[in-house]
């Protein structure tokens, strides 16, 4: 019989994981962390359904790539959680996974040590260590969700989810956020176009079924129930921002138009402030202003910070990293940070009373 070489002709190896189910008995769910994800996801949930009239944050590192640094951030932000409670909802950016325009790090489950080494079964263990970790300190967690079958290693741990916008037309990403535990919001594309976002929320409310895996790691039919609390995220594309009051007027018509709810996120970062981070302070002023108008729209924010303000290159020598500073796009600092949060408070707390009325 001729073998024939037609089969994994482009790939060099397999190597098994440890399955889902493995994982989570290592590292499970303790009363602390579960009762953290369950209050924070319905916090969300409230927030979306107009019960809890406040604003939540998604506020966090652009990728986590040094946990002790991540814990640090974490019990910073734990702190100032307490003292904004009354008008703001702060849900930890826990990202783990970086989609990349072409090449570079992708992210801490990918490659834990950052030398291509690619140890992502260590990667998905440090991953969920460190998410029950920010979920004991009381806080819930926000994640990109790239990765088809990362979820049922880890979605037990969050609390909000997003499809970035390189992704959010894909119909793989646009299946699994079916049958996300949380809600999701939808970026729009790289390019601006909002319709793919709002395309992908009516796919995810729909049940669906495909390929993925079960807590076993067996390959199976995947059936899901659909997820109503799909939301859009205005991250700005082409090189335009589009959190401006007449762009989401827009945004709001386009929701009217699909007979969606009007929820609406708005990123600080990316092409809403030309990745620049000293302009995100500017675009979340914006968007407290608009609300102290009377927009009621406006759900969520999103903003990229760390405790070390900018971002560096990856080094050679890993020791030459400073601590707390970005290894993707520039964040804002610490005490920038708590400025944004602490205006924001003082504004909305005044304002949040009509917008619950
Ligand atoms: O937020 C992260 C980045 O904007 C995204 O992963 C793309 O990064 P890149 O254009 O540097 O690859
Ligand atoms: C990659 C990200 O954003 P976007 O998908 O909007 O580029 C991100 O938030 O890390």
């Amino acid at each position: 019989m001729t073998i024939f070489n037609v089969e994994n002709v482009n790939v060099s190896s397999f190597e098994a994981m440890p399955t889902p189910e493995e994982l989570h008995a290592q590292l499970p769910l303790s009363d602390r962390a579960g009762t953290v994800v369950t209050q924070g996801r319905e916090a969300l949930r409230n927030i979306l359904d107009r019960k809890d009239p406040r604003l939540f944050a998604v506020v966090g590192p652009c990728s986590i790539h040094d946990p002790v640094a991540g814990l640090d951030y974490a019990r910073r932000l734990a702190r100032l959680q307490e003292e904004v409670a009354d008008s703001l909802l702060l849900v930890m950016r826990v990202y783990f996974e970086k989609p990349r325009t072409t090449t570079g790090w992708k992210g801490y489950i990918n490659d834990p040590d950052m030398d291509d080494s690619f140890h992502i079964e260590r990667g998905m263990a440090n991953a969920r260590r460190f998410l029950l970790d920010v979920a004991e300190l009381g806080l819930p967690t926000a994640t990109e969700a790239l990765d088809p079958i990362s979820p049922q290693y880890l979605g037990d741990l969050i609390a909000w989810t997003a499809i970035g916008a390189r992704t959010t037309e894909s119909q793989t990403h646009r299946e699994m956020a079916s049958g996300l535990s949380t809600p999701v919001g939808f970026k729009n594309g790289t390019d601006g176009d909002i319709g793919i976002a709002i395309n992908a929320i009516l796919s995810a409310s729909h049940p669906h079924a495909f390929l993925g895996v079960n807590s076993q790691g067996r390959t199976s039919i995947v059936r899901t129930r659909g997820n109503r609390y799909g939301h859009v995220v205005l991250r700005g594309g082409d090189g335009r921002p589009n959190y401006d009051t007449v762009s989401v007027t827009m945004a709001e018509q386009a929701l009217a138009k699909a007979k969606l709810p009007a929820n609406i996120v708005v990123d600080c970062s990316h092409a809403n402030s030309f990745k620049n981070p000293d302009l995100q302070p500017l675009v979340m002023a914006d968007v407290v202003n608009q609300i102290r108008f009377g927009n009621r729209s406006l759900v969520g924010v999103m903003i990229e910070s760390n405790i070390v303000g900018g971002k560096q290159a990856i080094p050679e020598d890993l020791s030459r990293l400073v601590y707390g500073c970005s290894v993707t796009d520039g964040c804002v600092g610490w005490e920038v940070t708590e400025k944004m949060i602490r205006d924001a408070h003082l504004v909305l707390r005044d304002v949040l009373p009509a917008r619950a009325g």
